[in-house]
Parts: C-alpha cells; sequence; structure tokens
C-alpha cells in the first residue's frame, strides 16, 4: 500500500497508524495536566495493556496496525543526516534558546539513546533537568534551581494520532494544532510524510507552518466527494477556508463538497469526533447536546479558483441524509438519558472507530451507549478503557487510519 487512501469513515479498514503510549505519561503531573490536555494521570502499565488490547482487536480484525514511532525510526535509519537536523527542530521546538543547553541535551541524547527508535521515544517522553550531566560551571541555576523540573516537555497526547496530521482522501493535512503543549507532535508526520517510503509524495493539503490551527478530530471523510470539518474549539474557519482553496485546486482530488459544522466551543466537545461519528452505511451516533445548536455551512469551488458558501438550515439528519445519499439515522449516545448522555460523552461514547460498515471500536465503560448501538444492529468490538480515557479520546482520535477499501 503506497501512499493513503481513506474516502469514507466506514469502508473495510486495510492499514492504521496507532502511537503506544509511553514514558510521557509517567511526566504527567497535578499541577501541569492543564496545560497538558489531560484531566488525570493514567497508570501506564494498565494504560500500555489496554493499547495493546485495542491493537489486538485491530489486527483480528484484518488491519494491518503501523507504529508512529516506527515509522519516524525507519525515516531516520534510512536517512541518518535528518537524525541531527530532527534533534535541533526538537530541541528548538521545546522551547531550548541557549547554545549552552542544546548541546547538553544533544549529547545526552547521543550518547544515551543510540538506538532509533530508542531516541524517538525519548524525546516524546521529555527531559528532566535531573537526568543530565551537572556541568561542572558554577551557574546561578544549579545552585538555586530545583533540579527536578522539565526542561523539555513531553508529549502525553501523542497516543492521540487521530489529531496531528489527518488523512483527507489520497491527500494529506498536516496540522498545525490548537494548543503549545502539541505542536510539536506534528514534527512525526511531517518526516514521515516527507522521507517515509510509504508515504512520501502524498498531497499535502496544510502544513504544520501554516497561520491558523485545525486538528485531525475535525476532519470527516464523508465520502469520495464530500469532507465535513468542525468550526470548534481546535478548528479555525480560517484554516477551513485555506484547506478547502488547497483541496479544491489539486486537479487529482474528486472533493468537490466541504460541509463545516460549526459546534460549540467547549472542552468537552473539542472536536467534531467527540459529538459525532459514522458507524455505518446510514447511521451516526450522535451527542444529543449538540442537536440544536448547530449550524451547517456547505463551500463548493466558485468555478474561478475561488469558493462559494452556502448555510444550510434544515436539520443534520435532512443535511447528511443529502451528502451521504441515503437516510440516515442519528444514535443518540446516552440512550435518551440526558445524564447517562453527558457521562458517556465525556468518556467518548460517541467516539468510535469504524473497522467496517457495522462494525466499531468502542469503550467498555460507555454500556449505556453501547447497549443502545447493539440494538441498533451494530457490531461492537469491545475495548478496555480505565486508563486511556483519562486523557478524553476514545477509539477514533487514538487511531488514524491509513487505508480504506472502497465501499
Ligand atoms: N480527536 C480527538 N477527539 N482527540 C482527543 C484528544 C484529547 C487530548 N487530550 C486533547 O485535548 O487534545
Amino acid at each position: 500500500m503506497q501512499g493513503v487512501n481513506v474516502k469514507s469513515e466506514i469502508g473495510n479498514l486495510k492499514k492504521v497508524i496507532l502511537h503506544r503510549p509511553g514514558d510521557e505519561l509517567l511526566n504527567l503531573t497535578p499541577n501541569t495536566l492543564e496545560e497538558l490536555l489531560f484531566d488525570d494521570i493514567p497508570f501506564l502499565p494498565v494504560a500500555q495493556e489496554e493499547h495493546d488490547a485495542f491493537a489486538k482487536i485491530l489486527r483480528d480484525e484484518g488491519v494491518e496496525v503501523v507504529y508512529l514511532e516506527d515509522l519516524m525510526a525507519e525515516v531516520l535509519d534510512a536517512k541518518p543526516e535528518l537524525r541531527r537536523q530532527f534533534l535541533d527542530q526538537w530541541i528548538y521546538e521545546a522551547g531550548i534558546r541557549t547554545d549552552m543547553y542544546h548541546d547538553i541535551i544533544t549529547d545526552y541524547i547521543e550518547s544515551n539513546y543510540p538506538n532509533t527508535k530508542d531516541m524517538v521515544m525519548k524525546t516524546m517522553a521529555g527531559i528532566n533537568l535531573q537526568e543530565l550531566p551537572q556541568k561542572d560551571t558554577h551557574l546561578l541555576v544549579d545552585m538555586v534551581s530545583d533540579r527536578c523540573k522539565l526542561v523539555c516537555a513531553p508529549m502525553p497526547n501523542l497516543y492521540f494520532t487521530r489529531d496531528p496530521f489527518a488523512m483527507i482522501g489520497n491527500g494529506v493535512s498536516i496540522n498545525r494544532m490548537y494548543s503549545q503543549t502539541r505542536n510539536r507532535e506534528t514534527i512525526y508526520g511531517d518526516y514521515i510524510f516527507k522521507n517515509h517510503p510509504d508515504f512520501v509524495g502524498t498531497p499535502e493539503y496544510y502544513s504544520r507552518n501554516d497561520t491558523f490551527h485545525i486538528e485531525g478530530g475535525d476532519i470527516l471523510n464523508i465520502n469520495e466527494h464530500v469532507l465535513a470539518i468542525g468550526i470548534s474549539q481546535r478548528t479555525e474557519p480560517d484554516a477551513i477556508d485555506h484547506i478547502a482553496h488547497n483541496i479544491f485546486n489539486d486537479e487529482t482530488s474528486p472533493i468537490d463538497t466541504i460541509l463545516a459544522f460549526n459546534i460549540p466551543v467547549s472542552r468537552a466537545f473539542m472536536h467534531l469526533d467527540t459529538v459525532f461519528t459514522q458507524i455505518d452505511r446510514d447511521k451516526f451516533t450522535i451527542h444529543p447536546g449538540i442537536m440544536g445548536p448547530l449550524t451547517v455551512f456547505e463551500i463548493t469551488p466558485d468555478g474561478n479558483g475561488g469558493t462559494k458558501i452556502r448555510e444550510r438550515n434544515e436539520d443534520l439528519e435532512s443535511v447528511l441524509s443529502e451528502y451521504v445519499g441515503e437516510k440516515v439515522t442519528l444514535i443518540p449516545c446516552g440512550g435518551g438519558d440526558r445524564i447517562a448522555a453527558e457521562r458517556e460523552q465525556w468518556n467518548d461514547g460517541s467516539n468510535t472507530l469504524c473497522v467496517r460498515p457495522g462494525t466499531v471500536v468502542v469503550y467498555q465503560r460507555n454500556n449505556v451507549t453501547n447497549d443502545v448501538l447493539y440494538k441498533n444492529g451494530i457490531n461492537c468490538l469491545v475495548m478496555p478503557s480505565a486508563e486511556l480515557s483519562r486523557g478524553r479520546g476514545g477509539p477514533r482520535c487514538m487511531s488514524m487510519p491509513a487505508w480504506r477499501e472502497a465501499l
């Protein structure tokens, strides 16, 4: 499979990119939780077991599972000249601006992490000042500072591979993230798409250096022609204008309509996929809380290299039915009980990963919503979720499909 092919949310899933959570989760502390976008500290060994169970469910369904850390290590092993360039960029973007610390960190990594994958994992985990050799320089910092602090911040959100880059048909968007803490995550995708033999040559519809923020959790491939993007806490309308322009001007892309869903800005609804995912040809799960305030804008090419926009005032069900091409059913998470809906949406009850039409991976803890899905004829592949869910993302957020078969 050369390149990427994701023209729906539900076509038979053949290849997916995951990241197995690592030591970056050990660098979460109560004081940094908010900044690092976590609500609690997962217990790493159990989070890893749960993640391995997720990967196994996917493999058992015939999906090739590739890990972000392996792809990145393959890039650096194949092109050793990129190793230093990557390290320099990673250190700079971690906020290290002095030559002295730049050199100390580079020496530390080069001498302690000769194996490339270990090195990549270390860049994800972050560096504590006390790991670094103490310089015999009589610096004030060595006299008065707490030696236990992070000099390079961890990237605990990396296991949400959905967000830093996103497949759009046969192309990719390398995102500019909303928050400081997530922006370095996109370095890996940038190297992989520019250098990895399996991905090089993929048209790029957005770049990490573009001005406005957009995240993969807001990007849903409805079909070959129609793309949905959430206007949310994480994705700015300006970014959608920009990406629409790039997609419409790519002659190889059949996408001719972008639907922008304006969802309320809140932590609970951070991305479109936290309130809404497709689970079958004609079925979506949805958080009932967004049914009221949702406005949809239809963006199409104007024929002169620009775009035109139409506001849709019909209800969500009619708008979706029109684009999906058949009458769709929206299945509310929590089964109509408002408290269950809010509780389970918080734990990603409507954030499912579809492996083929009608078969989805779901979190075990959302039992009310899962029962509703069963009753609607959906085959739920249930994964354990006590620890992973503390990061506020579900099976869709934790996966980036690279290849789906045509429907
Ligand atoms: N596509 C998603 N819904 N991703 C969830 C990401 C969760 C992560 N803690 C964040 O706040 O960024």
